[in-house]
């Protein structure tokens, strides 16, 4: 039985990670190798004829999953019938700057674009917020979005999680595909908390605790650690642009798992609502480790936090509440 497209809206779609994320879509890579899709594009009027030139593109690649594009700088026209939004519109950081000196600009965004998904999204809409301050415009929008199910909206921590798979299998010489749960608590900024108390690598069939096969607390507990907080800074840094095919393809991964579930026995990280779970003030925005099953996330209950990661998860806390405030008081 042929399966209805599903409308996938990306936001900033003329911008450096929108180029790389609209092929993704296309190929399958964020709703599965079998979803069709309509891809819906925003920019802005001085990006509307680099808009124009993605969608060239698009057709010109001859996407057998992509049944139709929408291309428009109007918000409304945009967010219509919507089932996905990835929110990406905004401007990114330069070399030097932290993600919150680009709030102001950003966060005026959001209230802005909350109203439009609200009246003219699809009901169940899935909303992932990926431009920076990630976790502060998800807030932002879920308070200007009121109808919208708070479960609804997310933001983008899978880039960190991602990178901390990452460092740990350069550093163990181990396939990344073997290495799971590791945790990132918090803010998507320099105060996240890449936690690997609970992260386990496959070998030869069994799983070991990545602390015991490191073997270097030293390491793990402060470079491991400062390399994933920075590893954003660090591209930066090395392309003069901030990351854009990692945050495409890790923004893939984000809905791809929360639409069709991640697999059994893993946990993934994700910005959501935090409804009070190991003592985080409910309401921010806060990554937590999750599993998804049928299109829904649940934060992973019971793991046992020692004193190292009380503080930083609290400090990292501290800050979203000071981002929140920092927001509102950009929006008066
Ligand atoms: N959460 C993460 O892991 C993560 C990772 C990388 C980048 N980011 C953030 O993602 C955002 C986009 O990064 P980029 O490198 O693609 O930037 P970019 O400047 O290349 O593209 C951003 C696009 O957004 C458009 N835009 C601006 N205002 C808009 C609006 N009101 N509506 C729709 N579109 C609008 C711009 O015209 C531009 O085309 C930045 O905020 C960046 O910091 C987040
Ligand atoms: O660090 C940035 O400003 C871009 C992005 O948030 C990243 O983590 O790469």
């Amino acid at each position: 039985m042929a399966t209805d497209p599903l409308r996938v809206l990306v936001t900033g779609a003329a911008g450096q990670i929108g180029y790389a994320l609209v092929p993704m879509i296309a190929r399958g890579a964020m709703l599965g190798p079998d979803q069709p899709i309509i891809l819906h594009m925003l920019d802005i009027e001085p990006a509307a004829e680099a808009l124009k030139g993605v969608k060239m593109e698009l057709i010109d690649a001859a996407f057998p999953l992509l049944k139709g594009v929408v291309a428009t700088t109007d918000v409304v026209e945009a967010c219509k019938g919507v089932n996905v939004a990835v929110m990406v519109g905004g401007f990114p950081r330069k070399e030097g700057m932290e993600r919150k000196d680009v709030m102001s600009k950003n966060v005026s965004i959001y209230k802005a674009q909350a109203s439009a998904l609200e009246q003219h999204a699809a009901p169940d809409c899935k909303v992932l917020v990926v431009a920076n301050p990630a976790n502060t415009n998800a807030l932002i929008l879920k308070e200007f979005a009121p109808s919208i199910p708070e479960k609804n909206i997310t933001c983008l921590t899978r880039l960190d999680h991602n990178r901390a798979l990452g460092q740990i299998s350069e550093r163990l010489n181990v396939h990344v595909g073997d290495v799971k749960n590791v945790i990132i608590w918090g803010n998507h900024s320099s105060t996240q908390y890449p936690d690997v108390n609970h992260a386990t690598v496959t070998t030869n069939g069994s799983q070991k605790p990545v602390r015991e096969l490191v073997a270097d607390d030293k390491w793990l507990n402060s470079e491991f650690i400062t390399t994933v907080q920075q590893r954003g800074a660090a591209i930066i840094k090395a392309r003069k642009l901030s990351s854009a095919l990692s945050a495409a393809s890790s923004a893939c991964d984000h809905i791809r798992d929360w639409v069709l579930g991640t697999p059994k026995g893993t946990w993934v990280s994700m910005g959501v609502y935090s409804d009070g779970s190991y003592g985080i003030q409910p309401g921010l925005i806060y990554s937590f480790p999750v599993t998804c099953e049928k299109g829904e996330w649940k934060i992973v209950q019971g793991l046992k936090i020692d004193q190292f990661s009380r503080e930083k998860m609290d400090n990292t806390a501290q800050e979203l509440i000071e981002e929140k405030s920092l927001a509102y008081s950009c929006l008066n």
